[in-house]
């Protein structure tokens, strides 16, 4: 079989003495949209970490595309664009400095027209001349993705992408998201509360309750099975994934 693009097999994590990742299995192939989905502390932002070589896992393993996270950390992070929750970005320098710089930590070849050709793939040239510390959150978090994915990963993480954004910013990160994996062929994991949003974006979804995955499948085969958008809620309750 080929490579998938994230496969966990019986991953798991514990930072003190409770497990908060149990025995997780999941593939995801390449070109899909996946929505982890989770109540607060059901163990998201744990399995991004290990996903990103940040957290060195306490069983199993994670690979992405094909690379082990623990054994091939440096081809991992090549592979991965990563949006965390908060996003972090040096706030004297203008979103263009910003982006030039970490193209050069990402050995990207031509870094400063990387980071002029990644904003104008966005749509956010505009911005290219401004101090970050003026941004509002809208615009942060476009600088953020343009920062995820200025060396060209096959895999985009984002960490609860939607949080702090105005519904014309969670419509603009849904376009955004659709045209990387159109138009760059990004496979997109994404962390998320908001269930309403996974139907509208995702190609596939998994369920986190407490570090075990309840449920995982098509987009298709989960709104035939929950025909109301908007009980994709139901989920949590059929499945007993409410906290
Ligand atoms: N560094 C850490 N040390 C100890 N416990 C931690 C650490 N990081 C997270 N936890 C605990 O692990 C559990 C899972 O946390 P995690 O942040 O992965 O969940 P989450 O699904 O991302 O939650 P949220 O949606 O609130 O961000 C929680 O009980 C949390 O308190």
């Amino acid at each position: 079989m080929d490579d998938a693009a994230i496969e966990l097999e019986k991953l798991s994590h514990t930072y003190d003495k409770d497990p908060v990742l149990k025995h997780l299995d999941l593939r995801i192939e390449h070109g899909e949209i996946f929505g982890f989905l989770g109540h607060n502390g059901a163990g998201k932002t744990t399995a991004i970490n290990i996903l990103t070589t940040l957290l060195v896992p306490t069983g199993g393993t994670a690979k992405v595309c094909g690379h082990d996270v623990v054994t091939a950390r440096r081809a991992v992070t090549r592979s991965i664009g990563y949006l965390p929750a908060e996003v972090r970005m040096y706030g004297h320098l203008t979103a263009l400095e910003n982006l030039e710089f970490l193209a050069t930590l990402s050995d990207v070849k031509k870094p400063r027209h990387a980071a002029k050709e990644t904003l104008d793939f966005l749509g956010c040239s505009d911005l290219a001349n401004r101090r970050l510390a003026t941004f509002s959150t809208g615009m942060r978090q476009r600088i953020g993705i343009a920062q995820a994915i200025v060396h060209r990963p096959d895999v985009l993480l984002l960490d609860e992408p939607t949080a702090g954004l105005d519904p014309l910013g969670v419509r603009q990160l849904r376009e955004t998201i659709l045209q990387l994996n159109q138009e760059l062929g990004m496979t997109i994991f994404m962390n998320t509360h908001l269930l309403s949003e996974v139907a509208k974006v995702c190609t596939s979804i998994g369920v986190l309750n407490h570090g075990e995955l309840i449920y995982k499948d098509t987009i298709e085969a989960t709104t035939r099975r929950f025909p109301d958008e908007a009980s994709l809620e139901d989920i949590y309750v059929t499945m007993g994934g409410a906290p």
